[in-house]
C-alpha cells in the first residue's frame, strides 16, 4: 500500500514536470490522494499541529454534510484592494486561467478536492480600515496542503509550484509527513483565558440610528436596512484560536464553524446562514431572517417560536430576502422552488425563519457569479439595495470588514459554497472584535432590536468564554 501510493506520487509529480517543460504559464502541480482511516482523523488536531502554517489557514464545516475543509498555507493567492471593477468576475476569470495551468492528478470526483480555491470577501469593497488591514476586499488562496473530509473519507490534496528546484523526493516525504500529522490526537487541557473587559460604543446612539432608519422607512425612502454595531472583547491573554474553533464545533452544531488566519490576525465564527451551494450544477440559497430568543423550557421554546413564525414584522423582514433572493436566482436557473412560508431555524441560544430557495444552475452561469448577484442580500443589506448600503455608509459606524460578507470555497469542478459570516469575530491577539446586526423595518421597536443584538453576540462570547 505504502510502496503504491510513493510510487503514484512520484510517477505523477514526474509526469506533471515533464509535461510542464513545454508551456511557459505559471506551473503548478495538484495532487490528490484518499487517505484511509477517517475515524482517525480529528480536525482540531489537524488545526493544533499546522502551527507551521500560522497565518495562512482556512477552515470550515458545514452543519448540513458534515463536510470539512482545512486549508494550509498558500500556492497561490487572489488579493485585491480598492478593486475599481468587479472583485467576484475579477476571481472568476483569474481562477479560470490558473486552472488551464495546472497539472491535476485527482483520481476522485469528490466536491472540495483537488484545486480548491478558500478565503473570502469583504463587505463593501469601498471600505478599508486599521482594524481590518489583514483582510483585504477580496482574497482566495489555493492552499499547499487541503484536507477534505467527509462523512465517510478523507483526502489529502498538495499544490506544488514549478517556479523554482523542484525536488520530487522531498515533496514526496512532506506529503507523506502531512498524512501522519492528519492523524495526531488533539492536546487537551489549554484553559479559556479569562474575559477582562467587553466595550462597545453607546447603546444610546445604536438606538438612535434605528431610530433615524425607521423615519426614512416611515417616509418612504427605503424598505429595509440592517444595522450593525461592534463588542469588542478583552482577555488576560493571548486567544487560543484552536480552543475557540473547537467550542464553536461542540456548541453550534446548526452552524458553518469557520475561520480564516491572515497575518497575526484571525477571522472566525459560526453562521448559520448559507449565500450559496453548488454541487454538480444544483443549487441552493437560503433565506434567514427574523429573530427570536430560545425558551427556556420546551413548552416556553414553542410558544416563543410559534409567535415567531406569525409575527408580522418579523415576516415582513424575512419576506424581504425571499423575493430578492428568489428573483436573483431565477435569473440564473431552471427549476427554482421557493416554499410559500418559512419555517423555524432553531440555533443554541436563537431562532430564526427559514426558507431554503433550490434550482438547478443554468449552463453558463457561475457560482462566483451568483454571489456577486446575491451579495449583500436583505439580511445583511436592505432594501432598495443602494439606498440601504448608503444609509449604512453613513450612519452605521461599525467596521464591517468581513463581517457579513461571503466567505468560502470553490473547486475546479465547479462545485463550491459561500457562506455569510455573521455570529463572528476578527481576533487579534488577547482582543476579538464581536459584529452583530439586526434587519430593521417599519415597526421596529430600537430597544428589541438591540436586545436582539445582544443576543447574536452569544455565540461568539460563549465560545470565547466571555459569557457566563
Ligand atoms: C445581521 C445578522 O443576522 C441577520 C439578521 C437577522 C434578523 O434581523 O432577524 C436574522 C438573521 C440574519 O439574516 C447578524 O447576526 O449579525
Ligand atoms: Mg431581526
Amino acid at each position: 500500500m505504502i510502496e503504491t501510493r510513493q510510487q503514484r506520487f512520484t510517477e505523477s509529480i514526474s509526469e506533471a514536470l515533464d509535461y510542464q517543460a513545454h508551456k511557459d504559464t505559471p506551473q503548478l502541480f495538484s495532487y490528490t490522494e484518499k487517505i484511509a482511516g477517517v475515524e482517525e482523523i480529528n480536525p482540531i488536531a489537524v488545526f493544533q499541529y499546522t502551527q507551521s502554517f500560522k497565518g495562512s489557514r482556512f477552515f470550515w464545516t458545514s452543519p448540513e454534510d458534515g463536510m470539512v475543509l482545512i486549508g494550509l498555507g498558500s500556492a497561490y493567492q487572489f488579493k485585491e484592494n480598492k478593486t475599481n471593477g468587479d472583485r467576484f468576475e475579477h476571481v472568476h476569470s483569474e481562477w479560470n486561467d490558473l486552472l488551464k495551468s495546472v497539472y491535476i492528478d485527482n483520481p476522485y470526483n469528490q466536491p472540495g478536492t483537488g484545486p480548491v480555491i478558500m478565503g473570502g470577501f469583504s463587505f463593501d469593497p469601498e471600505e478599508s480600515s486599521e482594524l481590518w488591514e489583514n483582510y483585504p476586499s477580496s482574497q482566495m488562496t489555493l492552499p499547499e496542503y487541503i484536507i477534505t473530509i467527509d462523512d465517510s473519507d478523507a483526502y489529502l490534496t498538495c499544490h506544488i509550484r514549478f517556479d523554482g528546484q523542484v525536488d520530487i523526493e522531498n515533496c514526496r516525504a512532506s506529503f507523506t509527513q502531512m498524512i501522519e500529522t492528519m492523524k495526531q490526537h488533539p492536546q487537551q487541557g489549554s484553559k479559556d483565558p479569562e474575559c477582562v473587559n467587553q466595550q462597545a460604543k453607546s447603546a444610546e446612539e445604536w438606538k438612535e440610528t434605528v431610530r433615524s432608519a425607521t423615519e426614512r422607512i416611515e417616509n418612504k425612502q427605503m424598505n429595509k436596512v440592517v444595522l450593525a454595531r461592534e463588542l469588542r472583547v478583552s482577555f488576560t491573554q493571548t486567544i487560543p484560536v484552536s480552543r475557540v474553533l473547537e467550542n464553536l464545533l461542540e456548541q453550534q452544531k446548526q452552524s458553518y464553524i469557520f475561520a480564516l488566519e491572515s497575518g497575526e490576525d484571525c477571522f472566525i465564527g459560526a453562521t448559520p446562514e448559507r449565500l450559496v451551494k453548488v454541487e454538480n450544477g444544483e443549487l441552493l440559497s437560503t433565506c434567514l431572517a427574523g429573530t427570536s430568543p430560545r425558551g427556556e423550557t420546551p413548552q416556553e421554546d414553542e410558544v416563543l417560536g410559534n409567535e415567531l413564525l406569525y409575527d408580522e414584522k418579523n415576516r415582513m423582514e424575512h419576506a424581504f430576502v425571499v423575493d430578492m433572493i428568489k428573483q436573483a436566482i431565477e435569473a440564473c436557473s431552471d427549476n427554482v422552488e421557493v416554499p410559500e412560508s418559512p419555517v423555524l431555524y432553531k440555533l443554541r441560544n436563537l431562532q430564526h425563519l427559514y426558507t431554503p430557495v433550490k434550482g438547478k444552475l443554468r449552463e453558463g452561469h457561475s457560482l462566483l457569479e451568483v454571489v456577486r448577484s446575491l451579495h449583500p442580500t436583505p439580511a445583511m443589506g436592505g432594501v432598495p439595495r443602494e439606498e440601504a448600503l448608503s444609509f449604512i455608509k453613513e450612519e452605521e459606524k461599525a467596521d464591517r470588514g468581513w463581517y457579513s460578507a461571503p466567505i468560502g470555497w470553490m473547486d475546479a469542478m465547479d462545485n463550491g459554497e459561500f457562506a455569510v459570516a455573521i455570529r463572528s469575530g476578527l481576533i487579534q491577539k488577547n482582543e476579538a472584535s464581536l459584529f452583530a446586526g439586526c434587519g430593521i423595518v417599519k415597526d421596529s421597536d430600537p430597544e428589541k432590536e438591540f436586545q436582539e443584538t445582544q443576543i447574536k453576540f452569544s455565540p461568539m462570547l460563549m465560545a470565547l468564554g466571555g459569557l457566563q
